[in-house]
């Protein structure tokens, strides 16, 4: 039995003027997962989002929402989905509860369920003693919280954030992904851009990563980390006499090519494994070493590893 996708995305394109911002982009998204579209400034992931959630028309490709073709069924596939991020939502004068309720009416709701739904997403997102303050006097951190709710009134199986956190404090920040990890818990499905390394690791199950409009990996956070490259193993040679003779020890031990700056020695492990041949050789052969660090591969490697600089 197949079951049914939450997205399905085939070769999605966009050229503005002769430049191609989206360039034949195809991924799946699995119902309750969290996928991650992750790339620097200018790759194209807004522009992906936006025809996927058809405020954009692409030039070329095809989206299913839930098996609905977001061109030839739109008000259905629209009707599935929840989008909050870059796209001012709400008025600057009233106040959320205010916002909220005319959300809710707008999506239909009779009055009497839209206050009660307003009630729930005050509470819900902890604004509700906020809840008749003039959103101009609002912080970063609340405009998000309350930008979510109203993409949340209908209770969409679908939500699409656009980078989320962007220009949030730390502490706003991880408030922002405990509420994405509790829609997520409810059975929400979750597409979200973002910049940042971590957030990526911390919340998606899925990542594709978008440089120059295509997608140049695609895994879990922990597949890419592993393809791009093992655990890095670094020390300091104690006595610059001895550098030559470790370099040549490690090289013996490691496949990948031993870098030297000063007397410090840096190589790549494929397996943590690796690193206690390395430590008794360099025993036995009484070098001494110190500043020993392992590290293991981040998001950030896999970042610079496959993107090139600025779009
Ligand atoms: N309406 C438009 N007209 C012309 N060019 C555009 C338009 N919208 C976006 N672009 C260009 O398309 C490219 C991709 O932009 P997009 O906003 O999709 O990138 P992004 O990956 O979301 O970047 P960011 O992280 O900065 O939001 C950029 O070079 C941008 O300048």
């Amino acid at each position: 039995m197949t079951t049914m996708k939450a997205i399905e995305v085939s070769h999605l394109t966009k050229k503005f003027g002769n430049k191609t911002v989206v360039d034949d982009i195809s991924f799946e998204v699995q119902p309750g997962e969290v996928f991650g579209l992750l790339g620097p400034n200018g790759a194209g992931k807004t522009t992906t989002l936006r025809m996927i959630t058809t405020l954009l028309k692409a030039d070329a490709g095809q989206v299913k929402i839930f098996g609905h073709d977001t061109v030839k069924e739109g008000r259905l596939a629209r009707s599935m989905f929840g989008l909050t991020g870059q796209y001012a939502s709400v008025d600057e004068g009233l106040s959320a509860r205010q916002n909220l309720m005319i959300f809710a009416r707008l999506n239909g709701l009779s009055r009497q369920a839209a206050k009660q739904r307003t009630t729930e997403l005050l509470t819900e997102f902890s604004l509700e003693h906020s809840a008749d303050k003039a959103l101009k006097n609002f912080s970063g951190g609340m405009r998000r919280r309350l930008d979510l709710a109203v993409s949340l009134i209908t209770r969409p199986a679908l939500i699409f954030l656009d980078e989320p956190t962007t220009g949030l404090d730390p502490r706003t920040r991880t408030q922002m992904w405990t509420t994405i990890r509790q829609l997520v818990q409810q059975g929400s499905t979750v597409v979200l851009t973002t910049q940042y390394l971590d957030e990526a690791d911390a919340l998606a199950d899925r990542l594709a990563v978008i440089d120059h409009g295509k997608v140049v990996k695609m895994g879990t956070p922990a597949e890419l980390k592993q393809q791009v490259g093992g655990t890095k193993l670094a020390f300091t040679v104690n006595e610059q006499t001895e550098v030559a003779a470790a370099v040549k020890l490690l090289a013996a031990q490691v496949s990948g090519a031993v870098q030297q700056t000063g007397q410090q020695l840096r190589v790549s492990l494929k397996q943590l494994a690796q690193l206690t041949p390395i430590l008794t050789a360099l025993t036995q052969a009484k070098i001494a070493i110190s500043q020993l660090s392992v590290q293991e591969p981040s998001l950030d490697d896999v970042f610079m590893a496959l993107t090139v600089g600025k779009n």
